[in-house]
């Protein structure tokens, strides 16, 4: 168990590309990339959480692969849990972010991830799922 708030994130890939989301709010987040997700309602399992969040963030149904790490802490009250994804249905729409960017390996460093995301981005690298 635990006290904190959690948050949960997908690395969706697909031909090789990872899909980032770029955030529309709040202000002093706006601008910034991330992974499609978000917090873990009450009750609800980090995975139905994510998968929710997926379909109501880019309106896809996606299945969850390996998980990508360990707790990911992104403050003293919130940690981030990340999953490989590919999508099952759908194409991914922006419904909640400023934009979409699928990328490749070359490409990862050149959106402005958000801070805490960063190590699970080098994480995500370092596994060699992407093309270049
Ligand atoms: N979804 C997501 N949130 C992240 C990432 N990295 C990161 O620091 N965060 C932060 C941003 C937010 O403060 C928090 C997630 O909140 P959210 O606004 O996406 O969650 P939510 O969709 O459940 O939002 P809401 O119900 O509060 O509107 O975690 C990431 O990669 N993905």
């Amino acid at each position: 168990m635990t006290d904190k708030l959690t948050v949960v994130g997908a690395a969706i890939i697909s031909d090789g590309l990872l899909l980032t989301a770029q955030r529309a709010e709040p202000p002093h987040m706006a601008g910034g990339w991330e992974l499609p997700g978000g917090k873990v309602d009450p009750g609800e399992s980090d995975e139905d959480a994510l998968v929710r969040e997926c379909h109501e963030e880019l309106d896809v149904k996606v299945r969850l692969g390996r998980r990508i790490g360990d707790d990911w802490f992104l403050s003293d009250r919130a940690l981030l849990r990340v999953w490989t994804a590919r999508v099952i249905e759908g194409e991914p729409r922006a419904l909640e972010h400023t934009a979409l960017r699928w990328l490749s390996r070359d490409d990862l460093y050149d959106v402005d991830w958000l801070p805490g995301d960063r190590p699970v981005i080098d994480a995500i690298a370092a596994l060699d799922l992407l093309k270049r």
